[in-house]
Formats: structure tokens, C-alpha cells, sequence
């Protein structure tokens, strides 16, 4: 998380708040499922509004092509047509001007010559023969076709015997009996002036002749060129480098539909053939029983089509797989951010909970001291509310003496040095009562991602209590529980700070043994609970007779010390002595008795005396006892060490 605002809660948790969380679940499962579903949906729909468009355009690309090859194909048909019928006029030109000579020259018609003389140039026309009513040659453009040779039995020359129109008559592929070749007959019927047979004219020519035509074409090595007689043979067709003739053209389709649709173009299977498939225009011949048909490869018409459809289906299948890839990935990632956020809700939850419900006193606080959140024991703690621990600092909850600390503490905690977790230490808070709390804290340093802080957090227990109690137990260990003077421990503490003070700087320092004259006859007679009393009022005239800084002690029973911090001369604790003797002898009002005592004092002086603490407190004890010995109520120095007396 960026920063400790976002971080931060601003309310404590409520039941409903968990409640919310915890039916929150349920429908985020389902909307999840319902993501997916659509982003499923919208997926199958693109794809399958992609491969619509795709198949379409291939399908309506594959028309197109069909459509333009249907067209091309019918033009050549056309251009095909015309051919054959350029080829059947010359037939018909040739056989009426041969007839005319035939008819005005009879058997003396020569053809060879007519031929060799260029009157007859058609070069298609193989031979041309003149054929008489009996079916034999009168004359040919061949001259091994001679009078030895019979037609009678073909089918030409039976078809013009008969009565019929005059016109030409195509027929079936034969093969020459002199030129031992397959030729197509085209006759012509001689009829006598009246009108009685008079024989045939007939021209012979090769069927390959009439589809050389494909070369022109440009059909392909697949392509098809046919001329078809509508009685059901072909009468030439060329497909590819291969020549037919003579077939049945029965099964042929363009065939069977030339009974419905004269001219048309389709797709053809190429069944009845040669199982190539083809594109066929066909056209039956106007003024003759004819048809053309031409076809070409739908292999070679499609290959552009078929090229860009491959093209088509890859770049289909290539956007099928990134969409489903795509969509995959989607999923994937929704399904993984779902994730992450169902866990940060959870560490949410388990943040509050723990935030709010805590034991400690758990208190967000920003790099500049500013307390950004607080859970509810922190409020409690220190007696503040929420929203008045948002307007304050941290130093602010301390006394004005501890915030350059405070301050200084959270320096050391933010710089980078610092480990993330520190030690616990303990401090005494503020609270909003004036009271001290005195907390055990550790103090967290939350990190941005560039290892910046963002805020700190702190972990504190109240231990005021503990300390009260530290506080209470140290005091009786150095205190006396009656009067509350330091005990004998504290005050041999201070004399000994004392004395290093003096020899420092040269200094005297004075120390007093008081003993309590008769303080046994006190307590037999007033009992031990007046003794007591007694007691605290001789601690506090004591205390009435020294300076601050002087330590006034109980070591116990009747026995008092006094420490004398400073002395300008040693005669001067001699002074204090006397003000002691002087103060104890005013009798003490207790219980509405006057009760009389009085103090055996010894002392000694630094340096006069000893130079340590606990001989100087020996020697004055000793000085004590001189006084008692002496008849109490007196003050004495101790003779023993040689000096009653000190210089002054
Ligand atoms: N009331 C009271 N009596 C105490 C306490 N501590 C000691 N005493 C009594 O104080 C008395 C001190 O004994 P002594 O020093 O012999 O008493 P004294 O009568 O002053 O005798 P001299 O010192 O020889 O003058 C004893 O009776 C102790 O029981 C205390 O805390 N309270």
C-alpha cells in the first residue's frame, strides 16, 4: 500500500461491516461466473462473425470467379460459334458453286483443276467430291478419290437422297475409304432441274480442323472445346492436347441442358469426361443442329480465389487463435486480480480485526510526526478521541521536556539504517488528564516501494502500573517505611556522592550520628504506636534543621544520619549538631502529651576524619557513643581518632 492514509482505518470495525464482508462472497463468485461467460459469449460471437464474413468473402469470391469464367467462357463460345459458322458458310459457298458447275458441265467437271486454279481456296475442306445418284465419284479434289469409289451406303449421301430442304447437311465423323482418315461429311443435295435427285456434293473435313480454334482461346492445359451435332455426337472435341470425335454426347451435361436453356454456363464435374472439373459455356447454333461448348479448368479459373481463400482462412484462423488466446488471458487475469483482491479483502478484514480488537494500543503515525490512525485501546490509553489524535503529533503526547527526544527517537527509526523492527523501549505519554502513561512501545517503519518511508507504526502496552509499582518498590528499598527518610542503602549512596563532590573540589563535608535519649521509655510508656509518631516528628524537625541538599536518614530504631553536603569549616557541623540537640529538645505534642526527649549526636568531617564514607559514619558513630557516655542530650566529636576537636 502507498501510503499510510489508504492504510489507515477510519472506523472501528462493526458486525455488520463483518457481516457485509462475509455474504459479500457468494455474489462476487457469481458475477465472476457471469464475467466469464460473457467474455466467453463475446468471444464465440466474434469468431464466429469472423469466420461468417470469411466464408462469405470466399464464397462470394468463388462466384465471382465462376461468374467471370461463365462470362469469358461465353464469349468465346460466341467467338467459337462464329467460327464453325464461317466454316459452314464457306461449305455451303463452295458446294452451290461447285453444283453449279456440276449442273451446267455434268461428269466433265474437273475439281482437281478447280482447285489447283484457286477457284476452290477453302483449304479446311480435305476433298471435295461430286457424287452422282448412284453414289459414285464423278469427280474429286483428290485424285485417289476416282469412280471406283461408292457412297451410296453413307449416311450423307442416303440423308440428301431423301427429300429435303436445301441445305447443308453435317454429319457423323466417318473414316475415308481412300484417304484412311477420320473426316466429317458436309453435303449438299444436286437436284435436277425436276427436282429429281441428281446426287450429292460433298466436302470432307478433319474433325481435329474445326477446334483448332483452342489455340486461339487460350484454354489452358484443362481447357474444352466441342462441336456437338444435336443428334448426340461429337463431332470434334479438343480437350487439352487430346482430340475426340464421334462420341455420344448424350451424357454429356451442357448436352442434356441445351434442351432446357439454349445458351447458358455452369459448373461442370467433369464426370462424363475425363472427371475434370470445368467451367462451361455453351451455345447451340442458330440455323444449324449444332451446339459449341467451351469449358476451362475450375482448378486453373479458381487458383487466384483458391490462393487468396488460403490466405483468408489463415488470417481466420490466426485471429480465431489470438481471440481465443486473448480471451484465455482475460479470463486468466480477471480470474488472478479476483484473487488478489479477495486476499487484500482478507488481509483487510484480518487487519481490522487485529487493528481494532487489539490488546495494544496500535497508532499509525507519518514520517512528520502526525498520528494518521489510532485503534480504539490507543484512544483509551491516552483519553483522547479519534479525531483529536488526528489533529495532533506524536511529540505532543509527551511532556515539552521529552519531544527533542521524541523527535530524535523517530529520526533514528526513519533513517535507512534502521531495522524495520525496533527495540521496545519505554516512555512516559501524556494523557489527556495530565496524567503520566507510561508505555512499553515498538516502533515499525513501513517502507514504499523505493524504500521511502511511509509511515510508522506503533505497538504500545501501558505499563503504568508496573512502573507504579517499580516505582514504590524501589522507593521502599531506599526509603524508611515509617518515616519516609532514606534508609541507611540511600544514604550511604549520597554520602558517598557527596564525598566525591568534596574531593573534587576540595570541599568539606560533615556527617551526624543522632541516637534518641530515653526513646525505650517512650514507647514502654506511651506505647509503641506513640513511639511511632514520635518517631516522624523528629524525622521532619531534622529535616527542618539541614539545607536541600543535605540528606537527612532513619537507619532504624532511634538512630538518624545526616549528611552535610557542604561545610565551609568543620566547626560548622558542630553547628547543625547543636541546632539538632536544640530542635529535639522542644518537647513533642502527642495525643495532647507533652513528651520530652533527647539526641546523643557524634560527627565526623572529610577530610578530617576519613577520607570514605563508612569510616566517616563509623567514626561518628563512635562520637555518639562518647556523647551517650558523657550523659546523652551532647554533642561529641570522637576522641578516639585523636581529635576532639577539629581546627576551625
Ligand atoms: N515505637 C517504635 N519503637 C522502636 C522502633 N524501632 C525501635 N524501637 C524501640 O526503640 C528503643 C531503642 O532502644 P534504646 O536506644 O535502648 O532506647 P533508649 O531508651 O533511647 O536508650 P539509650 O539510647 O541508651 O538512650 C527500643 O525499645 C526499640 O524497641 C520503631 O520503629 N518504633
Amino acid at each position: 500500500m502507498a501510503n499510510g492514509n489508504a492504510m489507515t482505518p477510519q472506523r472501528p470495525p462493526s458486525n455488520e461491516h463483518d457481516a457485509s464482508l462475509l455474504a459479500d462472497a457468494p455474489p462476487r463468485q457469481s458475477l465472476a461466473t457471469l464475467l466469464n461467460l460473457a467474455i466467453m459469449l463475446v468471444c464465440a460471437g466474434a469468431i464466429t462473425a469472423l469466420w461468417l464474413i470469411t466464408l462469405q468473402r470466399i464464397a462470394f469470391e468463388r462466384e465471382q470467379a465462376v461468374a467471370a469464367a461463365v462470362q469469358s467462357n461465353s464469349n468465346l463460345a460466341i467467338a467459337f460459334e462464329q467460327q464453325i459458322f464461317r466454316t459452314l458458310k464457306a461449305a455451303e459457298q463452295v458446294a452451290v458453286f461447285v453444283r453449279e458447275r456440276y449442273l451446267q458441265q455434268g461428269s466433265a467437271i474437273d475439281l482437281q483443276q478447280l482447285v489447283e486454279q484457286q477457284i476452290i481456296r477453302e483449304t479446311i475442306f480435305s476433298i471435295v467430291s461430286v457424287v452422282d445418284e448412284n453414289g459414285r465419284i464423278v469427280s474429286s479434289s483428290n485424285s485417289q478419290v476416282n469412280g471406283s469409289v461408292n457412297y451410296a451406303d453413307r449416311a450423307f449421301f442416303q440423308a440428301q437422297r431423301a427429300p429435303r430442304a436445301d441445305e447443308l447437311f453435317v454429319s457423323r465423323p466417318v473414316f475415308g475409304r481412300i484417304s484412311r482418315h477420320w473426316q466429317i461429311p458436309m453435303s449438299l443435295r444436286i437436284s435436277r432441274p425436276d427436282g429429281s435427285f441428281g446426287g450429292v456434293i460433298v466436302m470432307s473435313v478433319a474433325p481435329a480442323d474445326l477446334t483448332d480454334f483452342y489455340l486461339q482461346a487460350d484454354l489452358g492445359q484443362q481447357g474444352l472445346l466441342e462441336l456437338t451435332g444435336l443428334d448426340g455426337v461429337v463431332l470434334s472435341r479438343k480437350t487439352g492436347s487430346r482430340n475426340d470425335f464421334g462420341l455420344d454426347a448424350r451424357e454429356l451435361a451442357w448436352f442434356q441442358r441445351h434442351g432446357t436453356t439454349v445458351t447458358d454456363g455452369f459448373v461442370d464435374n467433369g464426370e462424363a469426361i475425363d472427371k475434370v472439373a470445368r467451367i462451361v459455356s455453351y451455345r447451340g447454333m442458330e440455323g444449324y443442329p449444332l451446339m459449341v461448348a467451351v469449358g476451362t479448368s475450375y482448378a486453373d479459373e479458381l487458383a487466384p480465389a483458391l490462393q487468396r481463400e488460403s490466405s483468408y482462412l489463415l488470417m481466420a484462423s490466426s485471429a480465431t487463435v489470438a481471440l481465443l488466446v486473448f480471451s484465455g488471458l482475460l479470463v486468466l487475469m480477471l480470474a488472478r486480480q479476483r484473487a488478489a483482491v479477495d486476499a487484500l479483502r482478507a488481509s483487510e478484514a484480518l487487519f481490522r480485526a487485529t487493528f481494532h480488537q487489539a490488546a495494544m494500543g496500535i497508532a499509525h503515525i507519518a514520517p512528520n510526526g502526525r498520528i494518521l490512525g489510532a485503534n480504539e485501546k490507543f484512544c483509551l490509553m491516552l483519553g483522547y478521541s479519534r479525531e483529536e489524535l488526528h489533529a495532533r503529533t506524536v511529540f505532543e503526547l509527551g511532556d515539552e521536556k521529552g519531544r527533542d527526544e521524541a523527535r530524535r527517537l523517530l529520526a533514528r527509526r526513519l533513517s535507512a539504517a534502521s531495522p524495520a523492527l525496533s527495540p521496545e523501549i519505554e516512555k512516559p505519554y501524556r494523557r489527556k488528564d495530565g496524567s503520566v502513561l507510561w508505555v512499553c512501545e515498538a516502533l515499525s517503519v513501513v517502507r514504499g516501494a523505493h524504500g521511502r518511508p511511509d509511515f510508522l507504526v506503533a505497538i504500545t502496552q501501558d505499563i503504568t502500573s508496573r512502573k507504579a509499582l517499580e516505582a514504590r518498590l524501589s522507593h521502599a528499598a531506599l526509603h524508611d517505611a515509617l518515616t519516609g527518610l532514606p534508609n541507611r542503602l540511600m544514604f550511604m549512596d549520597r554520602f558517598s556522592q557527596v564525598l566525591e563532590s568534596a574531593r573534587r573540589h576540595a570541599g568539606l563535608a560533615g556527617v551526624l550520628y543522632i541516637d534518641l535519649d530515653g526513646f525505650k521509655a517512650v514507647n514502654d510508656k506511651h506505647g509503641h504506636a506513640t513511639g511511632d509518631q514520635l518517631l516522624l516528628q523528629v524525622a521532619r524537625r531534622l529535616e527542618g534543621c539541614v539545607r536541600a541538599e543535605d540528606t537527612v536518614s532513619r537507619f532504624g530504631g532511634d538512630e538518624f544520619g545526616i549528611v552535610l553536603a557542604t561545610l565551609s569549616q568543620a566547626r560548622d557541623c558542630e553547628a547543625v549538631a547543636l541546632k539538632v540537640i536544640h530542635a529535639l529538645a522542644t518537647p513533642f505534642e502527642l495525643g495532647g502529651t507533652a513528651i520530652r526527649i533527647s539526641a546523643s549526636v557524634g560527627a565526623a568531617v572529610f577530610p578530617i576524619h576519613g577520607e570514605d564514607a563508612s569510616t566517616l559514619l563509623e567514626q561518628a558513630d563512635t562520637a555518639m557513643y562518647a556523647a551517650k557516655n558523657a550523659g546523652r542530650n551532647q554533642f561529641r566529636w570522637n576522641s578516639a581518632s585523636g581529635s576532639e576537636s577539629p581546627p576551625a
